[in-house]
């Protein structure tokens, strides 16, 4: 470690990671830290994206074996959660591979620091008793889980996406407090896994970030896989540690017997040890570093990306490629700091891994209602794709949010939308392009998809559309015509 670096980056998850590696590429000298060499990659690779979504994958193996009981073989026997748990630690192996201080030292001649790093003064910092300076730092320090508060709790020994994943026993009832996207995969891999399974959520609806439509169509799938909801609900206390006492806003009381509780009620920060003061680095009155939309914060010469950026006027997005986006912007403007650019989640996307999966891009109708930007909502239905009927996933659904039909109705454009289905979070990907692109619809209607690919639904919603909305003048021309 030298004395002296053009970049420290605090924080070795996906947005230090990120920041770090693309900086170094351009020559700069870099110094990359984190408190454990085992927290290298942070919560996606530790107890984040990657050992859930590893749990998922198992979860649906597990249903499917289960579905396939329908044609003749047979299945017995419990899921043995250790040998889960054991698949989910190899697979976080198989990345950290490429994910530690070695491999980084080696393949990117990256110097990475392990240890706590403090603010001594404003370009400063103090790691394992050693001072270290920077023309500019980012700080990568992520986010923790906001912690359960009720009557009782101290008697519970409450879980975490921290500790889930060193269960070694399948729960028989797990209790998931919180019905966002953590919750809500969480509670469908326990439930696939053999688990009894109870959400209790704040909201009046699962995933409450999404369409109204599109929660009340994932949690019917759900609480067709015999997952219980108590909605518009929260824990009053815990009167011992496997009984809890949930209110319901319309005033009724439920008792909800549980071995296992996970809390997932969303992010916090905790700078207790990191001295901004040092460094006049202020926080908001959320607790979230205080930004602007280069990500700068209070200190011009310190930066914040992924979690920790959640204080950014364009608003919250706790991601791993929330991260990827905050570190290509930091180091655009590092590199081209002429053109200053701001954060914009404009064209932002997001994929709730459940089965069906929940994908979202673009503009929300309350986004474009507050802009004032007028837009058609269409909905279609994949009742009638022969993909989706070989496959019995009818229930299928998306809703685009799209300019208004105008004198062609082919050079519409997609301001956003949201797709409930199996791999949704595929088959939205070219309804990204195009909105990010500004591809007018007839980009689909003009490509001829290879039948029955289960993506021709991106081209079926706007012939359905637009078959049914010819106008007469243009019926009459046609006929005229032939
Ligand atoms: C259960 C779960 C599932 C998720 N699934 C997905 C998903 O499928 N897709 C997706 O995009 N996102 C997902 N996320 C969100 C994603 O994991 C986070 O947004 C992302 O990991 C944040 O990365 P980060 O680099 O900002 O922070 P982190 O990954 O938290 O990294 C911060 C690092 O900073 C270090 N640090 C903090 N303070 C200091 C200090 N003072 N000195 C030294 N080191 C310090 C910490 O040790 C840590 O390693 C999921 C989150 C959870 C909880
Ligand atoms: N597939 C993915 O990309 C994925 C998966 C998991 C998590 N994540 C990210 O991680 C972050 C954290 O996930 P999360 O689901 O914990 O956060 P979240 O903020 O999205 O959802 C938490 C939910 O818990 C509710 N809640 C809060 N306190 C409660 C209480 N006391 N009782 C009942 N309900 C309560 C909130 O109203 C909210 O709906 C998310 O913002 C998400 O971006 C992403």
């Amino acid at each position: 470690m030298n004395t002296h670096y053009d970049i420290i980056v605090i924080g070795a998850g996906s947005a230090g990671l990120s920041v770090s590696i693309a900086m170094r590429r351009f020559g700069l000298s870099v110094l990359l830290i984190d408190r454990h060499e085992r927290r290298i990659g942070g919560d996606c690779l530790n107890d984040g994206c990657v050992p859930s979504k590893a749990l998922l994958h198992v979860s649906k193996q597990v249903h499917q074996a289960r579905l396939a009981t329908a044609y003749g073989p047979t299945l017995s026997g419990d899921v043995d959660l250790a040998r889960v748990m054991q698949y989910i630690r190899d697979r976080q192996d198989a990345i950290r591979a490429h994910e530690n201080a070695q491999y980084l030292l080696d393949a990117e001649s990256l110097d990475v620091a392990i240890g706590t790093a403090a603010f001594v003064g404003p370009k400063t910092i103090r790691i394992n008793g050693q001072e270290v300076s920077a023309k500019n730092m980012v700080l990568c320090t992520g986010s923790q889980p906001q912690p359960l508060k009720a009557e009782g709790i101290e008697q519970v020994n409450v879980l975490t996406h921290k500790t889930i994943f060193d269960l070694t026993e399948l729960p028989k009832h797990l209790l998931v407090v919180g019905a966002g996207p953590n919750g809500i995969e969480m509670a469908q891999a326990f439930r696939r896994l053999g688990s009894e399974v109870t959400v209790v959520g704040r909201d009046e609806r699962i995933l409450p970030k999404e369409p109204a439509a599109a929660s009340a169509l994932l949690q019917e799938r759900l609480a067709g896989e015999g997952i219980q909801f108590l909605l518009n609900a929260e824990i009053e206390s815990f009167t011992d540690a496997h009984t809890a006492q949930v209110k319901v806003a319309d005033g009724q009381q439920h008792t909800v017997q549980f071995d296992q509780v996970l809390a997932t009620l969303g992010r916090t920060f905790d700078y207790g040890d990191i001295n901004l003061s040092a460094a006049g680095i202020e926080l908001d009155d959320k607790g979230r570093l205080r930004l602007n939309n280069q990500l700068q914060t209070t200190n011009q010469h310190v930066f914040a990306a992924g979690d920790a950026a959640a204080g950014a006027p364009a608003g919250e997005r706790y991601f791993s490629h929330a991260a990827a986006l905050h570190a290509s912007l930091i180091i655009t403007n590092f590199i081209t700091p002429v053109f200053d650019k701001s954060l914009s989640y404009d064209h932002f996307s997001w994929v709730t891994f459940t089965d069906p999966e929940v994908a979202t891009f673009g503009l929300s109708a309350k986004e474009l209602a507050t802009r004032k930007i007028a837009f058609d909502t269409i909905e279609h239905s994949f009742d009638k794709d022969d993909r989706a009927v070989v496959e019995d996933n009818q229930y299928a659904r998306m809703w685009l949010l799209v300019e208004p039909a105008g004198l062609n109705p082919l050079s519409r454009k997609i301001l956003g939308g949201t797709m409930v289905a199996p791999n949704a979070g595929e088959l939205i990907q070219e309804l990204i392009l195009a909105n990010q692109q500004g591809l007018p619809i007839s980009a689909f209607v003009g490509k001829t998809y290879p039948y029955p690919t289960a993506s021709n639904v991106n081209k079926a919603i706007w012939v359905d559309t637009i078959g049914s909305n010819i106008p007469g003048a243009l019926k009459t021309a046609v006929q005229w015509l032939y």
